[in-house]
């Protein structure tokens, strides 16, 4: 067997979305539109007689800070896939701040881990592994289907095998800031907030990235999930002509264009963010 694997796969940052319970944990998830990023979550895997995790985030090219020894979704998927194994996750963007961290996380180590052990999952079953994680955990429901590929992504069927439209986002620069983070579980499993987040959903697929920020902050608006301490950055893009909205779910924005990233910068330290061009997928075996 070899020594160790590392996996990758894009965040993803939803801009509407409605929840659906189908028949099946496969037929459950979300629909909607969201932007499948450059960056995302790095897994290096290492054989070992018990499965431990340590969530990394870097804070440079070569230093990172530890900030979690567990993630009980990663636990969880390992034992479903039947292997023991360290984990290492890294990213450089900030948790639970609706960047799809935790559907990164679990594609990035169950790729890794699939080369590893040689489990001969193909990426379909190890989606759909990783899509029964999220649910089980209540950390997400769509992110795992959009970080299947790359793009602009406009999911009109929920669950792990709908057909998902992709427009191809080279050349668009984004930006993002995080005021912190929302417990994902908190709001998918609150009926009055779901009945919020339906009646603000529009099934529109986007035409180009300026009309997904016209139906995200359209959805954003009515779906009262806007936290009062990021309206100011709004009201500002607002000013500048930018198109922006929230981060589903996080206390953040992000914002379209080159202009963005000064106008983000007034209120904290932004990120600057790429359309992602490919999903998940395997690094290197060694
Ligand atoms: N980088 C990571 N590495 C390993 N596990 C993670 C990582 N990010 C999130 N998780 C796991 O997912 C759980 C819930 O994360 P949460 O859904 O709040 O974050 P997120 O996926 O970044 O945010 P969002 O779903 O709002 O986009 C965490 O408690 C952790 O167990
Ligand atoms: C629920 C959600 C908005 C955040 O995790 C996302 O997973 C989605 O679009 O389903």
């Amino acid at each position: 067997m070899a020594e160790s694997a590392v996996g990758f796969s894009p965040g993803h940052i939803s801009g509407y979305f409605r929840r659906f319970d189908g028949d099946s944990m496969e037929s459950t998830g979300s629909c909607g539109g969201g932007i499948v990023i450059d960056k995302g979550v790095y897994a290096v895997v290492t054989p070992a007689r018990e499965t431990s995790v340590s969530v990394n985030v870097a804070r440079s090219a070569d230093e990172d800070t530890c900030i979690a020894r567990t993630s009980p979704p990663i636990e969880y998927a390992l034992e479903r896939l039947g292997v023991t194994a360290t984990v290492k996750t890294i990213t450089s963007l900030p948790p639970g701040a609706g960047f799809g961290l935790s559907a990164a996380a679990l594609l990035a180590t169950l790729t890794a881990a699939n080369a590893l052990f040689e489990t001969g999952l193909t990426d379909d079953a190890i989606a759909r592994l990783a899509h029964i994680s999220e649910l089980e955990h209540q950390t997400g429901l769509g992110d795992v289907a959009a970080c299947t590929g790359g793009g602009i992504v406009c999911r009109k069927e929920p669950g792990i095998s709908s057909s998902i439209i992709r427009m191809n986002g080279s050349g668009v620069t984004l930006s993002a800031l995080s005021y912190g983070g929302l417990s994902t579980a908190d709001v998918i499993t609150s009926p009055a907030q779901m009945a919020r987040v339906k009646e603000a959903y529009s099934a529109e697929c986007a035409k180009s990235p300026q009309d997904f920020f016209r139906i995200s902050r359209e959805f954003a608006e009515k779906s009262g999930l806007i936290p009062e301490e990021i309206r100011p950055i709004l009201d500002a893009c607002d000013e500048h002509g930018i198109p922006a909205s929230m981060t589903m779910l996080g206390k953040g924005v992000f914002a379209l264009g080159d202009q963005s990233f000064s106008v983000l910068s007034e209120f904290g330290i932004p990120c600057e963010l790429h359309v992602a061009e490919e999903g998940f997928r395997l690094i290197e075996v060694k």
